[in-house]
């Protein structure tokens, strides 16, 4: 059985080619940033109130007018046919039967039409949103938000944090660059005459700018949220620019490393918003608690990324559907013992950040110590 997230990354490290299991735990460079997003989750504290009973409680939440059963997002991931054949048609079907976001890579081996396709026909319609690199050449950009437009997306979450592609050390020294044969970027595929869907069709490039943005809200009347401002000053500036939403991410440790842990960046961040625009946080969410400690700091929802995969990689649909399970039990569980009748009572006050003495050592389980920054001897 498959009691916690954890469970699903070993059980997926045993299914997977060890090279595509790097690629999905790997991070840039010294893999710092990785392991800081679950360390920051695991030092700060929860703090209960009692005896505010109440029989159940309530786990949904609205986004841009749309509903969703969980405050868990999935966050945008590449490939998922490299570790199911189904790959994102998968993903989706377990996402919307679960009732949640899930947002759709630019680089995902499904189209996104398809995508929409299979979920309208099991009967479950939940948003579903387009996350987008843009691309200098505009005409493509466009043609990427016509295609995410059609399919019934009903966001786009611009990535922003990656001028260039972040260093992933462990593919280089695997030599994964490229999909397999029979795998494509299916969104790329005939964007412009005979592109056959090659990932070196995305350009990660460093001349993107406020005016690009600017550009794409003047042709799309879709809710905007960028992913990967970390800035305070950017985060204003977003707003400034008419950005919808933010989601508050360090690309799981894997563009720039050395950056805080996102949930150590969450009260600047909204300190900057002033409310104006949700945050969303991803990076580093494996737990009911964290999902908790991340909205009673302010955060809107939260986004899963690799667990995602290590589910999918363990199960298929059927591993997604019952990882979602099993997050929205810790998240109900968690709400419970903190007196919670819903979101709504997660306030700050809830949270703590230890005071005194030395910062908790991991508990003694197997596999405890990659949550703590690996202090286990
Ligand atoms: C295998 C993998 C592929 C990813 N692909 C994309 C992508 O195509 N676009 C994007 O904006 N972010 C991508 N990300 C980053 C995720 O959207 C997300 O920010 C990150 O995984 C969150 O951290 P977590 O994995 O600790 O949950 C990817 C992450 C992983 C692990
Ligand atoms: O691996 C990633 O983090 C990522 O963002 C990505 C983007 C495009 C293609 C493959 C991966």
């Amino acid at each position: 059985m498959r009691y916690t997230v954890h469970d699903f990354e070993i059980a997926a490290r045993a299914e997977l080619d060890p090279v595509y299991a790097d690629f999905i735990a790997g991070g840039a460079r010294d893999e710092i940033t990785v392991r800081a997003n679950e360390a920051a989750f695991g030092r700060l504290q929860l703090l209960p109130r009692v005896l505010r009973g109440s029989a159940e409680r309530e786990l949904g939440i609205s986004l841009f007018g749309h509903r969703a059963s969980l405050p868990i997002l999935i966050s945008p991931t590449a490939f998922h046919k490299l570790v199911d054949p189904e790959g994102e048609l998968a993903t989706a079907r377990a996402a919307a039967a679960a009732g949640v976001i899930m947002i759709v890579s630019m680089a995902s081996t499904v189209a996104v039409g398809q995508v929409a396709d299979a979920v309208r026909a099991a009967g479950d319609d939940v948003p579903r949103w387009f996350q987008l690199y843009i691309q200098p050449d505009l005409e493509i950009t466009e043609a990427l938000v016509r295609r995410a437009t059609d399919a019934g997306c009903s966001a786009l979450v611009v990535t922003v944090d990656s001028p260039v592609l972040g260093a992933g050390e462990r593919n280089r020294r695997n030599g994964f660059h490229d999909l397999p044969p029979g795998l494509r970027c299916e969104n790329l595929v005939d964007l412009r005459d005979g592109e056959r869907g090659h990932v070196r069709q995305i350009a990660m490039s460093p001349e993107l700018n406020w005016e690009h943005v600017d550009w794409l809200r003047g042709i799309t009347s879709l809710p905007i949220l960028l992913k990967g401002v970390l800035h305070p000053e950017d985060a204003r500036l977003a707003v400034r620019h008419g950005v919808d939403g933010l989601l508050l991410s360090n690309h799981g440790g894997r563009q720039l490393d050395t950056v805080p842990a996102t949930l150590e960046l969450l009260p600047e961040i909204l300190a900057a918003v002033e409310g104006r625009v949700p945050v969303v946080l991803d990076g580093g969410v494996r737990r009911g608690t964290d999902v908790v400690k991340a909205l009673a700091l302010g955060a809107s929802a939260v986004g899963i990324g690799r667990p995602v995969m290590w589910a999918l990689a363990e199960g298929g649909e059927k591993g997604v559907r019952r990882l979602l399970e099993l997050l929205r039990d810790e998240l109900d569980d968690t709400l419970a013992l903190c007196g919670a009748s819903g979101l709504a009572d997660l306030t700050p006050d809830l949270v703590r950040v230890p005071t005194w003495g030395p910062v908790p050592g991991p508990a003694p389980t197997p596999g405890a110590d990659r949550r703590f920054g690996g202090v286990v001897a």
